[in-house]
């Protein structure tokens, strides 16, 4: 372990099951910067619908190929405190979760050219370590060798009434059919897509929060950390 303990924590797992409100209660608590690795894919997602490289739910890739050198994705701290993504200097963290761009972005982050430019920024986010990064392919191909790895999980129709609420508590339009349906074929494709498929590490610890408060998920999480800083 390095001196001051800054170590590299990877949380994946499948949708909306609670990473991203693990990783940013446990990076605040640490003074950690956080990563949301699934927000850099739904921006390049945002930036084909809003450059018409969609038809009929088709990405044009040979165009988005060319156009990923006029895409320019960051995350700046807000007055709260909290990471907004940038998509091209534009604020873009609402219209990032909207129904239309999680339709899509599995299909996108399937393709590979993508996911190498995400990867490298990613890296290169968490070079100096002292980082928490949530996503699916944390542990397995951007940071194998982070020293804390937990992969989350919870039944289709937890994870699906949890966005659900959280949606229609930013005022997003969506029904429980929608989003289930969502949250279930984005995990089949991010299962099975050739590139950086959605598996658990070998040496990450599972757990599934299906009925676990969140003050339960970030205890448990932060006794996790505790034990990776001893080894
Ligand atoms: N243990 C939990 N119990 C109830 N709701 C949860 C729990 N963990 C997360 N949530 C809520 O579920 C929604 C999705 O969580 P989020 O962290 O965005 O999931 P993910 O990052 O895995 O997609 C959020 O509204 C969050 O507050
Ligand atoms: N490291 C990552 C993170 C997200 N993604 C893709 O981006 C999509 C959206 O990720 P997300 O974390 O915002 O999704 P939720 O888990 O919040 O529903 C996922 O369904 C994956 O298709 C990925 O391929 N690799």
């Amino acid at each position: 372990m390095n001196a001051n303990n800054n170590i590299v924590i990877a949380i994946d797992g499948f949708s909306s099951c609670g990473k991203s409100t693990m990783a940013k209660e446990l990076a605040k608590k640490l003074g950690y910067i956080y990563i949301d690795s699934g927000a850099m894919y739904r921006a390049v997602t945002l930036f084909c619908i809003q450059n018409g490289l969609v038809t009929n739910g088709v990405i044009d890739e040979d165009r988005l190929k060319d156009e990923m050198r006029n895409i320019k994705i960051e995350f700046r701290i807000n007055s709260e405190g909290r990471p907004e993504t940038y998509l091209n200097d534009k604020n873009v963290e609402q219209e990032i979760r909207s129904m239309q761009v999680s339709n899509l972005v599995s299909p996108v982050s399937a393709i590979g050219f993508v996911r190498e430019a995400m990867t490298r920024l990613q890296q290169d986010m968490g070079r100096r370590k002292g980082i928490v990064m949530d996503g699916r392919d944390i542990g397995t191909t951007v940071f194998p060798n982070a020293e804390l790895k937990i992969f989350v999980t919870a039944s289709s129709d937890t994870r699906a009434k949890r966005r659900l609420e959280e949606m229609l508590r930013k005022g997003q339009t969506a029904t429980y059919d929608e989003v289930l349906k969502n949250v279930e074929e984005r995990d089949y494709i991010d299962q099975h897509r050739t590139v950086s498929p959605l598996r658990k590490a070998d040496d990450a610890i599972l757990l599934d929060n299906s009925h676990m408060t969140l003050e339960q998920q970030d205890q448990w999480l932060y006794n996790e950390y505790l034990k990776a800083v001893k080894k």
